[in-house]
Protein backbone atom coordinates (compact mmCIF):
# COMPACT_ATOMS: atom_id res chain seq x y z
CA UNK A 1 0.00 0.00 0.00
CA UNK A 2 2.75 2.53 1.05
CA UNK A 3 4.52 1.85 -2.60
CA UNK A 4 1.25 3.27 -4.20
CA UNK A 5 2.25 6.57 -5.53
CA UNK A 6 -0.40 8.52 -4.65
CA UNK A 7 -2.87 10.26 -6.95
CA UNK A 8 -2.52 13.18 -5.59
CA UNK A 9 0.72 13.09 -6.28
CA UNK A 10 -0.27 13.12 -9.76
CA UNK A 11 -2.19 16.12 -9.10
CA UNK A 12 0.27 18.60 -7.91
CA UNK A 13 2.75 17.78 -10.52
CA UNK A 14 -0.38 18.39 -12.90
CA UNK A 15 -1.01 21.56 -11.16
CA UNK A 16 2.32 22.72 -11.20
CA UNK A 17 2.63 22.37 -14.78
CA UNK A 18 -0.41 23.95 -15.30
CA UNK A 19 0.53 27.09 -12.97
CA UNK A 20 4.01 27.49 -14.62
CA UNK A 21 3.86 26.80 -18.45
CA UNK A 22 -0.02 27.70 -19.58
CA UNK A 23 -0.34 31.36 -20.72
CA UNK A 24 -4.37 30.93 -20.00
CA UNK A 25 -5.26 28.55 -16.86
CA UNK A 26 -7.67 26.43 -17.91
CA UNK A 27 -9.66 24.48 -14.78
CA UNK A 28 -8.05 21.11 -14.15
CA UNK A 29 -10.29 17.83 -14.22
CA UNK A 30 -10.37 16.06 -10.77
CA UNK A 31 -9.11 13.24 -10.76
CA UNK A 32 -11.20 10.52 -12.11
CA UNK A 33 -10.88 7.30 -9.88
CA UNK A 34 -12.25 3.97 -11.60
CA UNK A 35 -15.84 2.85 -11.32
CA UNK A 36 -16.48 0.50 -8.57
CA UNK A 37 -18.83 -2.67 -9.45
CA UNK A 38 -17.53 -5.39 -7.43
CA UNK A 39 -19.96 -7.50 -5.17
CA UNK A 40 -18.70 -8.20 -2.49
CA UNK A 41 -17.71 -4.77 -2.16
CA UNK A 42 -14.12 -4.92 -1.06
CA UNK A 43 -13.16 -3.97 2.58
CA UNK A 44 -10.79 -0.75 1.41
CA UNK A 45 -14.27 0.34 0.65
CA UNK A 46 -16.38 -1.01 2.87
CA UNK A 47 -14.40 -0.06 5.78
CA UNK A 48 -15.38 3.90 5.02
CA UNK A 49 -19.21 3.52 4.55
CA UNK A 50 -21.19 4.45 5.48
CA UNK A 51 -20.02 8.78 5.86
CA UNK A 52 -18.64 7.89 2.70
CA UNK A 53 -20.64 6.69 -0.21
CA UNK A 54 -19.69 5.64 -3.49
CA UNK A 55 -19.82 7.87 -6.43
CA UNK A 56 -20.68 6.99 -10.26
CA UNK A 57 -17.69 8.70 -11.64
CA UNK A 58 -19.87 10.96 -14.17
CA UNK A 59 -20.60 12.59 -10.38
CA UNK A 60 -16.72 13.45 -10.58
CA UNK A 61 -16.61 14.55 -13.89
CA UNK A 62 -18.50 17.26 -12.95
CA UNK A 63 -15.90 19.18 -10.79
CA UNK A 64 -13.23 21.02 -11.85
CA UNK A 65 -10.07 21.45 -10.08
CA UNK A 66 -9.57 25.64 -10.12
CA UNK A 67 -6.13 25.32 -7.51
CA UNK A 68 -4.58 24.26 -4.47
CA UNK A 69 -5.62 25.99 -1.18
CA UNK A 70 -3.83 24.16 1.37
CA UNK A 71 -2.01 21.07 2.61
CA UNK A 72 -3.18 19.86 5.88
CA UNK A 73 -1.61 17.06 8.18
CA UNK A 74 -4.39 15.08 6.74
CA UNK A 75 -5.13 16.14 3.44
CA UNK A 76 -5.00 18.51 0.71
CA UNK A 77 -7.77 21.03 0.18
CA UNK A 78 -8.40 21.92 -3.61
CA UNK A 79 -10.81 24.58 -4.97
CA UNK A 80 -13.29 23.39 -7.39
CA UNK A 81 -15.92 23.96 -9.70
CA UNK A 82 -19.12 22.18 -9.52
CA UNK A 83 -19.65 22.79 -13.39
CA UNK A 84 -23.70 21.68 -12.39
CA UNK A 85 -24.31 23.79 -9.73
CA UNK A 86 -21.98 26.80 -11.35
CA UNK A 87 -20.67 27.23 -7.54
CA UNK A 88 -17.12 27.15 -5.99
CA UNK A 89 -16.56 24.89 -3.73
CA UNK A 90 -13.21 23.43 -1.36
CA UNK A 91 -12.73 19.36 -1.36
CA UNK A 92 -9.85 18.13 1.42
CA UNK A 93 -8.40 15.05 -0.11
CA UNK A 94 -7.45 12.24 2.22
CA UNK A 95 -5.29 9.68 1.17
CA UNK A 96 -6.93 6.50 2.41
CA UNK A 97 -3.47 4.79 2.40
CA UNK A 98 -2.98 7.58 5.39
CA UNK A 99 -5.92 7.55 7.38
CA UNK A 100 -5.57 3.56 8.04
CA UNK A 101 -1.66 3.79 8.49
CA UNK A 102 -2.65 6.44 11.62
CA UNK A 103 -5.23 4.70 12.41
CA UNK A 104 -7.46 7.12 12.41
CA UNK A 105 -10.43 5.69 10.45
CA UNK A 106 -13.07 5.98 13.19
CA UNK A 107 -12.39 9.96 13.72
CA UNK A 108 -11.99 10.34 10.18
CA UNK A 109 -15.79 8.86 10.06
CA UNK A 110 -17.06 11.00 12.90
CA UNK A 111 -15.82 14.45 11.67
CA UNK A 112 -18.10 13.68 8.45
CA UNK A 113 -20.61 12.46 10.84
CA UNK A 114 -20.74 15.36 13.50
CA UNK A 115 -20.08 18.03 10.25
CA UNK A 116 -23.67 16.45 8.92
CA UNK A 117 -25.44 17.09 12.15
CA UNK A 118 -24.58 20.46 12.60
CA UNK A 119 -26.24 23.45 11.25
CA UNK A 120 -25.26 26.92 12.80
CA UNK A 121 -24.42 30.22 10.93
CA UNK A 122 -20.90 30.61 12.01
CA UNK A 123 -20.04 27.07 11.20
CA UNK A 124 -18.36 25.50 8.58
CA UNK A 125 -21.48 22.86 6.93
CA UNK A 126 -20.60 20.23 4.99
CA UNK A 127 -21.85 19.98 1.43
CA UNK A 128 -20.87 16.23 0.17
CA UNK A 129 -18.39 13.70 1.05
CA UNK A 130 -17.65 10.02 -0.95
CA UNK A 131 -14.92 8.01 -1.72
CA UNK A 132 -12.96 6.90 -4.41
CA UNK A 133 -10.80 3.80 -4.50
CA UNK A 134 -7.94 5.30 -2.93
CA UNK A 135 -8.99 9.29 -1.41
CA UNK A 136 -11.79 10.13 0.71
CA UNK A 137 -13.35 13.58 -0.37
CA UNK A 138 -15.25 15.92 1.98
CA UNK A 139 -16.92 18.94 -0.11
CA UNK A 140 -17.67 22.50 1.53
CA UNK A 141 -18.84 25.71 0.05
CA UNK A 142 -15.02 27.84 -0.66
CA UNK A 143 -13.79 30.67 1.64
CA UNK A 144 -11.29 32.75 0.20
CA UNK A 145 -9.98 33.99 3.80
CA UNK A 146 -9.14 32.51 7.01
CA UNK A 147 -8.58 34.04 10.47
CA UNK A 148 -4.99 33.27 10.29
CA UNK A 149 -4.16 35.03 7.07
CA UNK A 150 -6.05 37.83 8.07
CA UNK A 151 -4.12 38.54 11.66
CA UNK A 152 -0.75 37.31 9.90
CA UNK A 153 -1.45 40.77 7.93
CA UNK A 154 -2.81 43.11 10.11
CA UNK A 155 -1.53 42.11 13.54
CA UNK A 156 -3.31 43.32 16.80
CA UNK A 157 -7.11 43.80 15.95
CA UNK A 158 -9.10 46.68 17.23
CA UNK A 159 -11.40 46.14 20.37
CA UNK A 160 -13.97 46.11 18.33
CA UNK A 161 -13.12 43.52 15.93
CA UNK A 162 -12.08 41.34 18.68
CA UNK A 163 -15.69 41.66 20.73
CA UNK A 164 -17.51 40.49 17.39
CA UNK A 165 -15.21 37.62 16.57
CA UNK A 166 -15.34 36.58 20.34
CA UNK A 167 -19.39 36.63 20.53
CA UNK A 168 -19.43 34.78 17.05
CA UNK A 169 -17.43 32.37 18.63
CA UNK A 170 -18.94 31.95 22.05
CA UNK A 171 -22.06 31.03 20.07
CA UNK A 172 -20.44 28.60 17.82
CA UNK A 173 -19.32 26.92 21.06
CA UNK A 174 -21.65 27.24 23.44
CA UNK A 175 -23.95 25.30 20.31
CA UNK A 176 -21.64 22.90 19.99
CA UNK A 177 -21.29 22.19 23.85
CA UNK A 178 -25.03 21.89 23.98
CA UNK A 179 -24.62 19.18 20.89
CA UNK A 180 -22.79 17.43 23.14
CA UNK A 181 -19.52 17.83 20.92
CA UNK A 182 -16.40 19.12 22.02
CA UNK A 183 -14.51 20.71 18.79
CA UNK A 184 -10.75 20.37 20.25
CA UNK A 185 -8.68 22.51 17.68
CA UNK A 186 -10.13 25.95 18.30
CA UNK A 187 -7.47 28.02 16.43
CA UNK A 188 -7.30 30.86 13.89
CA UNK A 189 -6.44 28.60 10.80
CA UNK A 190 -9.70 26.92 11.29
CA UNK A 191 -11.55 29.88 11.53
CA UNK A 192 -12.56 30.59 7.53
CA UNK A 193 -14.30 33.62 6.80
CA UNK A 194 -17.16 34.24 4.81
CA UNK A 195 -17.55 36.80 1.89
CA UNK A 196 -18.90 39.45 4.42
CA UNK A 197 -16.23 38.67 7.03
CA UNK A 198 -18.30 36.77 9.29
CA UNK A 199 -16.90 33.37 10.79
CA UNK A 200 -17.01 29.70 9.56
CA UNK A 201 -15.58 27.21 12.39
CA UNK A 202 -14.06 24.49 10.66
CA UNK A 203 -12.17 21.25 10.41
CA UNK A 204 -13.45 18.59 13.15
CA UNK A 205 -11.00 16.65 12.10
CA UNK A 206 -10.54 16.18 15.81
CA UNK A 207 -13.88 16.74 17.30
CA UNK A 208 -15.62 14.23 19.17
CA UNK A 209 -18.97 13.56 21.19
CA UNK A 210 -18.62 14.34 24.95
CA UNK A 211 -21.66 14.74 26.84
CA UNK A 212 -21.97 17.68 29.33
CA UNK A 213 -20.04 16.71 32.08
CA UNK A 214 -18.28 13.85 30.45
CA UNK A 215 -14.73 13.63 30.39
CA UNK A 216 -11.90 12.62 27.40
CA UNK A 217 -8.19 11.67 28.26
CA UNK A 218 -6.47 12.17 24.92
CA UNK A 219 -3.70 14.26 24.29
CA UNK A 220 -4.86 16.06 21.40
CA UNK A 221 -4.78 19.24 19.67
CA UNK A 222 -2.33 21.22 17.50
CA UNK A 223 0.39 20.28 19.39
CA UNK A 224 0.69 16.72 18.53
CA UNK A 225 1.57 18.08 14.94
CA UNK A 226 4.39 20.29 16.08
CA UNK A 227 7.16 18.70 14.22
CA UNK A 228 5.57 18.59 11.23
CA UNK A 229 4.24 22.23 11.58
CA UNK A 230 7.67 23.49 12.63
CA UNK A 231 8.74 22.18 9.69
CA UNK A 232 6.37 23.58 7.25
CA UNK A 233 4.49 26.24 8.99
CA UNK A 234 7.55 27.97 10.59
CA UNK A 235 6.57 26.75 13.71
CA UNK A 236 3.47 28.24 14.39
CA UNK A 237 0.98 26.66 16.93
CA UNK A 238 -1.40 27.18 19.57
CA UNK A 239 -1.50 26.43 22.97
CA UNK A 240 -3.12 23.68 24.43
CA UNK A 241 -5.69 23.54 27.30
CA UNK A 242 -3.17 23.02 30.84
CA UNK A 243 -5.82 19.50 31.93
CA UNK A 244 -5.36 18.51 28.26
CA UNK A 245 -1.52 18.79 28.04
CA UNK A 246 -1.65 16.79 31.41
CA UNK A 247 -3.48 13.74 30.17
CA UNK A 248 -6.99 14.96 31.70
CA UNK A 249 -9.40 14.35 32.77
CA UNK A 250 -10.94 17.32 30.48
CA UNK A 251 -14.37 18.49 29.46
CA UNK A 252 -15.94 20.82 27.08
CA UNK A 253 -13.82 23.74 29.12
CA UNK A 254 -11.02 22.76 26.74
CA UNK A 255 -12.42 24.62 24.15
CA UNK A 256 -12.60 27.95 26.23
CA UNK A 257 -9.26 27.58 27.27
CA UNK A 258 -8.33 27.58 23.53
CA UNK A 259 -10.80 30.68 22.76
CA UNK A 260 -8.63 32.36 25.50
CA UNK A 261 -5.42 31.83 23.82
CA UNK A 262 -7.18 32.97 20.40
CA UNK A 263 -8.47 35.92 21.32
CA UNK A 264 -5.37 37.10 23.52
CA UNK A 265 -3.63 36.59 19.94
CA UNK A 266 -6.30 38.68 18.39
CA UNK A 267 -6.15 41.64 21.00
CA UNK A 268 -2.59 41.60 21.14
CA UNK A 269 -0.81 40.43 17.43
CA UNK A 270 0.91 37.33 19.76
CA UNK A 271 0.54 34.36 21.27
CA UNK A 272 0.53 34.69 25.26
CA UNK A 273 3.36 31.71 25.84
CA UNK A 274 5.91 30.95 23.01
CA UNK A 275 5.21 27.20 21.08
CA UNK A 276 7.50 24.21 23.20
CA UNK A 277 8.40 21.33 21.20
CA UNK A 278 6.57 18.62 23.03
CA UNK A 279 4.09 18.50 25.54
CA UNK A 280 5.84 18.07 28.60
CA UNK A 281 7.60 21.46 28.05
CA UNK A 282 4.85 22.77 27.05
CA UNK A 283 2.41 21.93 29.87
CA UNK A 284 5.36 23.44 32.51
CA UNK A 285 5.23 26.51 30.29
CA UNK A 286 1.39 26.85 30.55
CA UNK A 287 1.51 26.39 34.00
CA UNK A 288 3.73 28.65 35.68
CA UNK A 289 3.04 31.78 33.10
CA UNK A 290 1.64 34.33 33.96
CA UNK A 291 0.50 35.72 30.73
CA UNK A 292 1.45 39.35 30.61
CA UNK A 293 -1.62 41.17 29.65
CA UNK A 294 -0.24 44.65 27.30
CA UNK A 295 -0.90 47.53 29.22
CA UNK A 296 -2.66 48.49 25.91
CA UNK A 297 -5.51 45.86 26.24
CA UNK A 298 -8.55 47.47 27.76
CA UNK A 299 -9.59 46.63 30.72
CA UNK A 300 -12.94 44.52 30.16
CA UNK A 301 -11.14 42.29 27.48
CA UNK A 302 -7.93 41.65 30.18
CA UNK A 303 -10.71 40.65 32.76
CA UNK A 304 -12.42 38.48 29.71
CA UNK A 305 -8.78 36.57 29.04
CA UNK A 306 -8.11 36.07 32.63
CA UNK A 307 -11.13 34.06 33.34
CA UNK A 308 -11.14 32.58 30.04
CA UNK A 309 -7.26 31.33 30.42
CA UNK A 310 -7.74 30.05 33.75
CA UNK A 311 -5.51 27.48 35.45
CA UNK A 312 -8.69 25.47 36.80
CA UNK A 313 -11.25 24.32 34.53
CA UNK A 314 -14.12 24.34 36.80
CA UNK A 315 -13.41 28.14 37.37
CA UNK A 316 -12.95 29.39 33.74
CA UNK A 317 -15.87 31.38 31.99
CA UNK A 318 -18.14 28.56 29.93
CA UNK A 319 -21.74 29.66 29.98
CA UNK A 320 -23.80 31.99 27.52
CA UNK A 321 -25.26 33.84 30.52
CA UNK A 322 -21.21 33.70 32.05
CA UNK A 323 -21.15 36.14 28.53
CA UNK A 324 -23.99 38.07 28.31
CA UNK A 325 -23.30 39.80 31.49
CA UNK A 326 -19.81 39.81 31.28
CA UNK A 327 -18.54 43.99 30.89
CA UNK A 328 -16.54 43.19 27.65
CA UNK A 329 -19.56 42.38 26.05
CA UNK A 330 -21.69 45.50 27.48
CA UNK A 331 -24.24 46.21 24.52
CA UNK A 332 -23.86 42.76 22.12
CA UNK A 333 -26.67 41.30 20.99
CA UNK A 334 -25.95 37.26 21.29
CA UNK A 335 -27.97 36.55 18.37
CA UNK A 336 -26.48 35.41 15.03
CA UNK A 337 -28.37 37.22 12.87
CA UNK A 338 -28.05 40.37 14.87
CA UNK A 339 -24.40 39.98 14.37
CA UNK A 340 -24.01 39.17 10.96
CA UNK A 341 -25.41 42.20 10.17
CA UNK A 342 -22.60 44.26 11.76
CA UNK A 343 -19.51 45.34 9.31
CA UNK A 344 -16.52 43.67 10.06
CA UNK A 345 -14.60 46.57 8.38
CA UNK A 346 -11.24 44.96 9.21
CA UNK A 347 -11.93 42.43 7.01
CA UNK A 348 -13.10 44.80 4.02
CA UNK A 349 -10.41 47.07 4.53
CA UNK A 350 -7.63 44.57 4.06
CA UNK A 351 -9.54 42.46 1.45
CA UNK A 352 -8.18 45.01 -1.12
CA UNK A 353 -4.76 45.13 0.13
CA UNK A 354 -3.76 41.74 0.50
CA UNK A 355 -0.44 40.97 1.61
CA UNK A 356 0.13 38.47 -1.27
CA UNK A 357 0.19 41.51 -3.33
CA UNK A 358 3.26 42.91 -2.53
CA UNK A 359 5.47 39.30 -2.47
CA UNK A 360 8.33 39.65 -4.63
CA UNK A 361 7.78 37.07 -7.97
CA UNK A 362 11.32 37.07 -8.72
CA UNK A 363 11.81 34.71 -6.00
CA UNK A 364 9.28 32.24 -6.85
CA UNK A 365 11.40 29.97 -8.40
CA UNK A 366 10.51 27.17 -5.20
CA UNK A 367 8.45 24.87 -4.73
CA UNK A 368 4.62 25.70 -5.04
CA UNK A 369 3.71 22.75 -2.59
CA UNK A 370 5.97 25.25 0.46
CA UNK A 371 3.88 27.82 -1.03
CA UNK A 372 0.36 27.02 -0.47
CA UNK A 373 0.40 27.23 3.09
CA UNK A 374 -0.01 30.58 3.35
CA UNK A 375 -1.07 31.89 -0.27
CA UNK A 376 -4.80 31.88 -1.38
CA UNK A 377 -5.07 29.60 -4.68
CA UNK A 378 -6.14 32.37 -6.71
CA UNK A 379 -3.50 34.26 -5.73
CA UNK A 380 -0.82 31.57 -6.57
CA UNK A 381 -2.71 31.49 -9.85
CA UNK A 382 -2.28 34.64 -10.71
CA UNK A 383 1.30 34.48 -9.54
CA UNK A 384 1.99 31.89 -11.66
CA UNK A 385 -0.08 33.82 -14.75
CA UNK A 386 2.10 36.89 -13.80
CA UNK A 387 5.25 34.69 -14.40
CA UNK A 388 4.11 34.10 -17.48
CA UNK A 389 3.66 37.43 -19.03
N1 LIG B 1 -13.88 25.53 2.70
C1 LIG B 1 -12.66 26.04 2.65
N2 LIG B 1 -12.42 27.16 1.93
C2 LIG B 1 -11.17 27.69 1.88
N3 LIG B 1 -10.11 27.19 2.54
C3 LIG B 1 -10.29 26.08 3.25
C4 LIG B 1 -11.55 25.44 3.35
N4 LIG B 1 -11.43 24.35 4.15
C5 LIG B 1 -10.14 24.31 4.54
N5 LIG B 1 -9.45 25.34 4.01
C6 LIG B 1 -8.02 25.66 4.21
O1 LIG B 1 -7.30 24.45 4.24
C7 LIG B 1 -6.58 24.35 5.47
C8 LIG B 1 -6.50 22.89 5.88
O2 LIG B 1 -7.81 22.37 6.03
P1 LIG B 1 -8.20 21.41 7.23
O3 LIG B 1 -7.82 22.13 8.50
O4 LIG B 1 -9.62 20.99 7.09
O5 LIG B 1 -7.23 20.19 6.92
P2 LIG B 1 -6.45 19.26 7.94
O6 LIG B 1 -5.72 18.25 7.12
O7 LIG B 1 -7.40 18.74 8.97
O8 LIG B 1 -5.45 20.32 8.55
P3 LIG B 1 -4.81 20.43 9.98
O9 LIG B 1 -5.12 19.20 10.75
O10 LIG B 1 -3.34 20.60 9.67
O11 LIG B 1 -5.41 21.66 10.58
C9 LIG B 1 -7.34 25.25 6.44
O12 LIG B 1 -6.49 25.75 7.47
C10 LIG B 1 -7.82 26.36 5.53
O13 LIG B 1 -6.82 27.34 5.37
Amino acid sequence: MGTIRSGLEELWELQRHQCLHQKTLQPAPLLLEKPLSEWPVPQFISLFLPEFPMRPVRGQQELKILGLVAKGSFGTVLKVLDCAQKAVFAVKVVPKVKVLQRDTLRQCKEEVSIQRQISHPFVHSLGDSWQGRRHLFIMCSYCSMDLYTLWSAVGGFPEASVRLFAAELVLVLCYLHDMGIIHRDIKMENILLDERGHLKLTDFGLSRRLSQGARAYTICGTLQYMGEREATAGGEVDLETPEVLSGGPYTHTADWWSLGVLLFSLATGKFPVAAERDHVTMLASVTHCESEMPASVPQELSLLLHELLCQNPLHRLRYLHHFQVHPFFRGVAFDPELLKKQPVNLVMETQDSSPLESMPFEDFDCDLESLVHSVSADSLLQIAAQLET
